[in-house]
């Protein structure tokens, strides 16, 4: 393709803190980035780390790469050898990979300081390493670390560096913002002028952005509107300190934005799919935030968005976020409107276009609801129970009803603490009694209701609660506070959140129990 994808997650992507990848990891990693349609996977450093040998020596048989091909990272030879002699080298080579990129100073300053050694040899570094690569087969890329740093105090030095590696036969040059210190109006100004000073056309050029002035998707864009036809990306921006470009971010912006044909058709739909099954497998919580891909990237709060998104959903979305596979999605707050509350229950499939007043009386309900410390912007089922509970007609069939609710929690002299619940409620005309203990006064509610229940409802074994989270909403109250319950259920093949809001924990947590219950009872009718 005309533009080189190259992703870097497995090597830059794994110096961010937290992320340890095994090799079964990088290999579940790769596929994934080749399915996504990436040109270059960037797989680690082979002779540096002993997993990244591995995953070379494995990914030799275990990877079919259908969009892809693997690269080696490494550095060029060391000061005062050869590139045949340096053992960091012949591991590269050793990784039969067809594409080496190679990291090679291209500030004086870091050559004379870290590098201890001269420009001159610096630059028979570059040659050398490459000249051999090339020699032996490989595609040779070298990245410039501190390309922007270096090319603004010795712009000389800089471009000696680019035209070194080019006329030694590299294929791409990579301007690195190693310390990510760059803006996009800086970026489109150098590559201007290193195109004027080396004569390297930019198409020979490439981009990586470190992401510390939280600039790193613009600067890599900047660089690609300038010319550079090569970018350097991390699946959800991990990577060194606060990260690299995200890769999702740089080919949605460049395919949707700018119609640059950067990835093969049909794939930048998988997008959201790609970035959180990354993100599992990297053990680090999807950030719901991120643009385009995050679960909130398409989420409106606010009434008044919800009233145009009602006419007509781009009014408010600036894609249409299924052309990266994510959902639309309305959140019912204190700032719904009646508009808003009409999409929501569209969503969960209720239809109030015709019911006015219903729309009204939840609108209210909700806000009123919310001002004592409701929150359905993550109980959609508890949500959806207050709209059925308000439809027009004989009004939504609760599965039981309660009658009473008791618990106990005992500390016995011995530590053990022993929780025990009985409930009396009314299922299908009969008056059920049902005592349970449980660990805790919770979980022996949830036992006591189930043992009343499932003799009705068998389908209540497939339910379990799967999250519990408490949070006080009055933190000067102390033990008075008031108590928000969200519960988290799952049946195996979906998974419901229902909200309890009391200043009795006990009761907000029975409220979201009763929730679940019903909730999941109703749908499995
Ligand atoms: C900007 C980037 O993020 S580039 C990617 C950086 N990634 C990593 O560093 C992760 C993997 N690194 C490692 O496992 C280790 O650092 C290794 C195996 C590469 C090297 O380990 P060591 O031999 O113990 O050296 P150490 O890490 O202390 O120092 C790096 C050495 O490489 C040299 N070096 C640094 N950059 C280059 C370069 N571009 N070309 C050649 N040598 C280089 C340094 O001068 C130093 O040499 P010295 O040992 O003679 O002083
Ligand atoms: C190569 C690289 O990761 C950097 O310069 O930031």
């Amino acid at each position: 393709m005309e533009y080189q994808v190259f992703d870097t997650t497995l090597r830059d992507g794994g110096q961010r803190e937290g992320i340890s990848y095994s090799v079964a990891d990088k290999l579940a990693v790769a596929k994934l980035l080749d399915e996504f349609g990436v040109g270059f996977i960037e797989g680690g450093w082979p002779g540096a780390m002993p997993k990244d040998t591995e995953f070379f020596q494995r990914a030799k048989t275990e990877l079919d790469l259908k969009n892809a091909v693997l690269v080696a990272f490494g550095a060029t030879r060391k000061a005062g050898t050869t590139a045949e002699k340096d053992p960091q080298v012949k591991a590269l080579l050793d990784a039969e990979t067809p594409v080496v990129c190679v990291v090679a100073k291209s500030d004086i300053r870091h050559v004379e300081r870290a590098l201890r050694t001269t420009g001159d040899e610096n630059l028979a570094m570059v040659r050398d390493t490459v000249q051999h690569l090339v020699a032996s087969g490989r595609r040779a890329f070298v990245d410039c670390e501190h390309f922007f740093d270096g090319f603004r105090y010795d712009p000389d030095y800089t471009a000696s560096v680019v035209k070194t590696a080019i006329d030694a036969g590299a294929e791409r040059v990579v301007m690195c913002d190693t310390n990510g210190g760059m803006l996009p109006s800086m970026i489109t100004k150098a590559v201007t002028e290193v195109v004027e000073r080396t004569g390297v056309p930019a198409g020979r050029l490439g981009i990586h952005c470190q992401n510390d002035t939280s600039c790193a998707v613009a600067n890599t864009v900047a660089a690609v509107e300038a010319g550079v036809k090569h970018f350097q990306c991390t699946a959800n921006g991990y990577g060194e300190r606060p990260g690299n470009a995200d890769l999702f971010a740089v080919v949605s912006n460049l395919q949707l934005k700018l119609g640059l044909p950067v990835l093969p058709e049909g794939c930048l739909e998988k997008a959201t799919r790609v970035s959180t099954a990354l993100a599992e497998i990297a053990n680090i919580a999807p950030d719901t935030h991120q643009a385009y891909v995050g679960a909130a990237a398409f989420a409106h709060k606010a009434g008044l968005h919800a009233s145009a998104i009602k006419v007509d959903p781009l009014l408010y979305n600036h894609v249409d976020p299924s052309v990266v596979g994510n959902d639309m999605r309305i959140l019912v707050t204190e700032m719904a409107g009646r508009a808003s509350i009409e999409l929501k229950s569209r969503e969960l499939g209720i239809d109030l276009a015709g019911h006015p007043d219903t729309l009204s009386t939840v609108t209210r309900k909700v806000k009123d609801l919310e001002a004592g410390g409701w929150s359905f912007e993550a109980a959609d089922a508890s949500f959806e129970l207050l709209v059925r509970g308000e439809l027009p007609g004989e009004g939504f069939a609760r599965p039981f009803g309660l009658e009473t609710y008791r618990v106990q929690v005992e500390h016995r002299e011995d530590g053990a603490v022993v929780s025990e619940a009985t409930v009396k409620v009314r299922v299908n005309g009969e008056r059920v009694i049902a005592t349970a203990e449980g660990n805790g006064p919770v979980n022996a509610l949830d036992e006591a209701l189930r043992a009343a229940l499932t003799a009705h409802y068998p389908q209540l074994k497939t339910f379990e609660l799967t999250d519990f989270k408490v949070r006080i909403l009055e933190g000067t109250h102390g033990t008075n506070a008031v108590t928000r319950v969200l519960l988290e259920t799952g049946d195996g093949e979906r998974d419901w959140t229902t909200v309890g809001v009391h200043e009795n924990i006990i009761e907000a947590s029975w409220v979201a129990l009763v929730d679940a219950l019903t909730y999941g009872l109703a749908e499995t009718k």
